[in-house]
């Protein structure tokens, strides 16, 4: 099947979803939080409903926000996975409804798939109730425990699913990624890296982008990253590889700490995940913040020279 859209690739942001102190969706900042990812980061592309926007706890309804005309996003990806095929099937058409660019499935994780075929079977119901959708098998296999490898989940998928466009794949297996790539050359198929601290060695692999949740404060050094890659500056590439491994994975990545680091970059009140998750603790927003300061956050002196030594 042939999609009007462009081809999904660079940067894909997995949105956060601002609450207020209660708990509720704090719809009045999507706006200026669109604004953000696209003119301070370059991050043109989102993935709504995401792991790191506590997916199954918010609604699919918020998305309309994130789709009204002049907001300059250019692809906006919704994840439909839910407890139940129905469920995924409703929020597919949902997003079908609401304009969405295209949906993401995890595979269901609580009754579990235990063979490919299985697995294939209820994509396949999901991405029909969506027939005019770019579909993507979100890869998870931490999160989910199915382990079945994308690797082998690929293989003839277009004939089951005629809508896939690709994969999202949040793993460190970067032998299993490798050979998605490699097998499915042809097909032109979306390769979409999700562990944004091993972005570079997957970008060797044959990803065409990534979709992560550090891309909502570090788009615009990840973007120059990427550039770098393109340029074959492979030591430039590495080095804000490496500042980001050094120094951000210091800090933590949970939903509680990326929406404390999110607020202290963007200024943007990104509110307190929903129970059972917590607040990150004032001690982490402090420390962060210092950390941040420290770091010189915005301008990540010294990158050029290879110099990681920036305020720490
Ligand atoms: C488990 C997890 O949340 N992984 C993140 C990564 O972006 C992750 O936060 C990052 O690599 C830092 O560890 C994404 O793959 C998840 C994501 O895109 C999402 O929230 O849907």
């Amino acid at each position: 099947m042939a999609f009007p859209k462009k081809k999904l690739q660079g940067l894909v942001a997995a949105t956060i979803t601002p609450m207020t102190e209660n708990g509720e969706i704090n719809f009045s900042v999507i706006g200026q939080y669109v604004d953000y990812l696209v003119k301070e980061q370059g991050v043109k592309n989102i993935f709504g409903k995401s792991t790191l926007g506590m997916s199954l706890h918010v609604s699919s309804s918020v998305f309309r926000r994130y789709i009204l005309p002049g907001y300059q996003l250019d692809q906006v990806i919704i994840h439909v996975g839910a407890l139940s095929l129905k469920e995924s099937q409703e929020l597919a058409q949902h997003a079908a409804e609401i304009g969405a660019d295209g949906i993401a499935v995890i595979a269901p994780f609580f009754l579990k798939p235990w063979t490919k075929d299985i697995l294939i079977n209820f994509l396949k119901e999901v991405a029909a109730a969506a027939p005019a959708l770019p579909f993507y098998y979100y890869h998870i296999p931490a999160l989910t425990g199915v382990k079945i490898r994308a690797e082998e989940l690929l293989d003839g998928i277009l004939d089951k699913i005629p809508t896939f466009q690709g994969l999202k794949f949040s793993d460190t297996d970067l032998l299993d990624f490798g050979q998605c790539v490699d097998q499915n050359r042809q097909q032109q198929f979306a390769f979409l890296f999700g562990v944004d601290e091993q972005l570079l060695s997957a970008l060797v692999m044959g990803a065409t982008g990534a979709v992560g949740s550090t891309y909502n404060y570090l788009g615009k050094k990840t973007n120059q990253m990427l550039e770098a890659f393109e340029q074959k500056d492979f030591s430039l590439a590495l080095n804000y590889q490496s500042c980001f491994l050094i120094y951000f994975s210091r800090l933590g990545f949970g939903v509680s700490q990326t929406k404390a680091i999110m607020t202290l970059v963007s200024g943007i009140p990104m509110g307190p995940p929903r129970l059972p998750l917590q607040k990150a603790s004032r001690e982490f927003t402090d420390s962060a913040e210092a950390k941040l300061k420290s770091l010189d956050f915005l301008s990540f002196t010294d990158l050029k020279d290879g110099n990681l030594e920036v305020g720490s």
